[in-house]
């Protein structure tokens, strides 16, 4: 099967997604499609079916397009990556598949790449939010931070970009598997 049989379809509000899913797109020489555009009739066609989608407030962008159309998707090889500011961290990326990836969702694998962060660039109600949920934090004791809390009180009042192209090795290997299966 040629790499024609893939497509990524993505969901960023900020454009870290949109990089690494343009990345992969290049790499694999595979179609790219914003979920919000994206129609089962179309996505069907594809073998292999790349999901990616930012992570706010522990829920991935564009999981729903998922959900919605599993029973049509379930014969097909699908990989999820979800991008994040957190750091790598393997027990909260086990919550972050076990929260977003539930009952008939659950067999797909989900690699984690980390995003930026970008307070400019944000909307007022995700700075405010932002704001909001920094304060419940700072109550606790550093000692007790969870990764992303630390990652957040870190970068608020900042800008990031941790974005690598180096994190996309794990998914291109799997889909090179994939496509040499096919
Ligand atoms: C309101 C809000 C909530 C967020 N929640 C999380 C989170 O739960 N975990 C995380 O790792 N990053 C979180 N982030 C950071 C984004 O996931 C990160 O900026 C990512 O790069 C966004 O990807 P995008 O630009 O493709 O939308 C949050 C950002 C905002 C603005």
């Amino acid at each position: 099967m040629d790499s024609s049989n893939t497509i990524i379809i993505y969901s960023s509000k900020y454009g870290a997604t949109k990089k690494y899913a343009c990345w992969l797109s290049e790499e694999l020489n595979c179609d790219l499609l914003e979920t919000k555009k994206a129609t089962i009739d179309k996505v069907e066609k594809y073998n292999i079916i790349i999901f990616g989608g930012g992570i706010y407030a522990s829920g991935i962008l564009g999981i729903s397009f998922l959900k919605k159309y599993y029973e049509r998707l379930k014969n097909k090889k699908i990989v999820a990556f979800a991008v994040g500011a957190s750091p790598y961290d393997e027990k909260a990326i086990e919550a972050l598949r076990k929260h977003n990836f539930k009952d008939e969702l659950a067999g797909i694998p989900c690699f984690y790449c980390r995003g930026a962060w970008n307070e400019a660039g944000m909307s007022w109600k995700d700075r405010m939010l932002c704001g909001m949920l920094k304060k419940v934090v700072a109550k606790k004791n550093p000692e007790n931070y969870e990764p992303w809390e630390a990652a957040l009180m870190q970068a608020i009042g900042s800008n990031h970009d941790w974005t690598d192209k180096d994190n996309l090795k794990p998914i291109i290997e799997l889909i090179r598997k994939y496509e040499a299966e096919n």
